[in-house]
Parts: C-alpha cells; structure tokens; sequence
C-alpha cells in the first residue's frame, strides 16, 4: 500500500458556531459546535484515518497549546512528526448563518524562526523520504517566504514522491515552481492565481488548462456546491455531488476532498472513481460541524447520486 502523509505548516484550532445571521458593528449570540484540533493536513489525516489509510502528520504545532492535538493524534493512532515551535497554535473562527452562508475568521498564529525552519526542512527531507505521497495543505505561517517555501517543495518534488499541494496565495503561486503532481485550488484560489475572475465552466477549465500547461499533471478545481473539475492526461472530468440540503458547516469540505482523491490514488481506483469518491466524501463533510467519516456506509447513498460527465 502507498505510504502517506500530510504536511500542515499552519495548523489551526476552528471554533466553529452557528447563528441565525452575523450583524457586524453589534453583540452577535454564536451556539457553540465545537473548538476542533484542526487545519487542512490535520483535517485530511482525520478523514483519511477513518476510511482505513494508515497516514502520518508534520509541519508546526505551537508549545503553548498543543494538548488537545495530542490528544487526538493518539486517540487516532497518527503518527505524530509534528515540530513543536515556540508560541500559541492560532484559532480560527468558523461561522455557518441558517442560509448557509459560512464567514472564516483565519488568524495569524505561531512566528516561525530561520532556525525552525532550518531544522524543519532537513528533518521533513529526511522522513518524508519514506513516503510515496505527500499532501502539503493550508497556508505559510509568519516567517517563512514563499521562496523558502518553494525551494523546499523542489527538493520534495526532487525526490520524487508524488507531491499533493492545497494552498492558496503566494504560497500556490511560488508552489506551482516544485510542479507538485496534484493541486486543488478552489474557485476562488484558482482565480487568484490566474488574475482575474471566472465567470463560468468554460473560463474555469480555460483556466485550469493554463496552469496544466505549466507542469503540473493534475489540476482539480473544487466548485463548493457546484461539484468539482479534474483535468489529467487522462481525460478532463466534472462531478457533481447531490446538494447538502442542511448544512451545518462548509469548513473542512477541501480538505475531506483531498482525503477522498488520497483514498482513490492509494485503492487505485479509476479517475471516474475516485473523483466521484472525492465528491461523496466532501457533500457528506458540509453536513456536519468537524471533519471525518465515522460510518463510511454513510457515504454509500451520496455516492450513488453523484453525477460524473467527461468534457
Ligand atoms: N453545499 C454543498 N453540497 C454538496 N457538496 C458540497 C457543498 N459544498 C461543497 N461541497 C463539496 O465539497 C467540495 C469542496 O468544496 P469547496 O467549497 O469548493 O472547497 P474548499 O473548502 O476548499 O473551499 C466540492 O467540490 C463539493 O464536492
Ligand atoms: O491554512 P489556512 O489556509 O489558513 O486554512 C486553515 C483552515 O482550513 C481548514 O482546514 C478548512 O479548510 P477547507 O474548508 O478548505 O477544507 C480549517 O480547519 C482551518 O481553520
């Protein structure tokens, strides 16, 4: 079995609460759902660990709170690489209106020091090396250049693991340089990295294509509600999952995709499969207020329902 691991250099407690609607400029009432362990590699090993794929977990975790991760990486049975860095974990706060709507509150966390870095690189070049794939998620904490950040990413590529890499900002764009095997931007990273807005499928495949043309083997746009967009070499596929009806939460919807797309690559599954997979796993996650997939047969419903077309 392919060997994984996910690398979450800015990790994250989500506060995630619910509330008829947000008035800014006022005292808003939030009902609690959880104060969750989190950000997007931690959220793609949760999700991966309850659909049976053994996976391992790296990047940063701050000194100063870092109990409650622990806590879950032994409950889980992660295998914890994570380097411990001076400082607070960050939380993020995660809001879901009764329509629907979901505000994120991303703070800043933990500064990283050349010295974390230093040790950071030569030891994750070290262990990743027994890793067949590497899904590199969330952003770049406080200092770590987009350069450090894509010259690191190049040496991993190098090795030649194949490299998964959900970012956004000047992090996908300096990432794109490692030409990773696997990126999934969402609409909106997408349009970000491309300069200008996507006002429909065909400018979003346009798009894709584009960043296709640099290098890198697997461009998958995830569309929200929509569905999703997998351009390969072997072929160019839309999914379109059944809508979640009652959404409790949209936070950790990416990362149960990329979960989902691992899962695939690691059963070799059939690019149809696997995207459709993907797709159930992350319609499931917006029903819920944290990640994860405690009864797969769950997901056997919602896999029938999703819809898969090739363009
Ligand atoms: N309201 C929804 N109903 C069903 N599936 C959804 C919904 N929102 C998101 N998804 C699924 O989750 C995937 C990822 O969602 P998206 O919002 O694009 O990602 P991100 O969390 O990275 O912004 C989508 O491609 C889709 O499969
Ligand atoms: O590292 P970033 O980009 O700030 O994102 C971190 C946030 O992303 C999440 O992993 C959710 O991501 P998705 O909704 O894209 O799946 C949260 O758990 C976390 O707070």
């Amino acid at each position: 079995m392919m060997k994984v691991a996910t690398i979450t250099l800015n990790t994250a407690y989500d506060l995630v609460g619910r509330l008829d609607r947000i008035n800014l400029g006022t005292v808003n009432a939030v009902e609690t759902l959880g104060l969750f362990p989190a950000g997007k590699g931690i959220n793609v090993a949760k999700v991966l660990n309850d659909l049976n794929i053994p996976v391992c977990v790296g990047g940063f975790l701050g000194k100063e709170n870092q109990k409650d991760f622990e806590h879950m990486f032994a409950s889980l049975k992660l295998e914890d690489k994570f380097q411990r860095v001076d400082g607070k974990t960050r939380i993020n706060v995660k809001l879901t209106e009764t329509d629907g709507d979901v505000t994120d509150f991303n703070f800043s966390g933990y500064q990283i020091t050349p010295q974390d870095w230093q040790s950071f690189v030569a030891n994750s070049l070290e262990y990743c090396q027994q890793f067949d794939l590497i899904a590199i998620c969330g952003s770049i904490p406080k200092g770590i250049s987009p350069k450090a950040f894509s010259d690191w990413l190049t040496q991993l590529t190098d090795l030649n693991i194949k490299v998964i890499l959900d970012t956004n900002k000047t992090a996908l764009t300096a990432g794109l340089d490692a030409k990773p095997w696997l990126i999934k931007p969402n609409q909106h990273e997408l349009e970000e990295l491309i300069g200008h807005e996507l006002p429909d499928l065909s400018a979003i495949k346009q798009a894709a294509e584009v960043i296709r043309n640099k290098g890198i083997a697997n461009v998958v746009v995830s569309l929200g509600a929509e569905g999703s967009l997998w351009l390969s070499d072997e072929g160019n596929i839309i999914a379109c999952p059944p809508k979640c009806e009652n959404i409790v939460s949209t936070v950790g919807a990416g990362d149960s995709m990329v979960a989902g797309l691992i899962y695939g690559l690691v059963n070799q599954l059939s690019q149809q499969d696997t995207l459709a997979f993907a797709s159930a796993v992350s319609a499931w996650a917006v029903s819920q207020s944290n990640v994860g997939v405690t009864n797969p047969d769950l997901l056997k419903p919602i896999l029938e329902k999703v819809e898969m077309t090739s363009i």
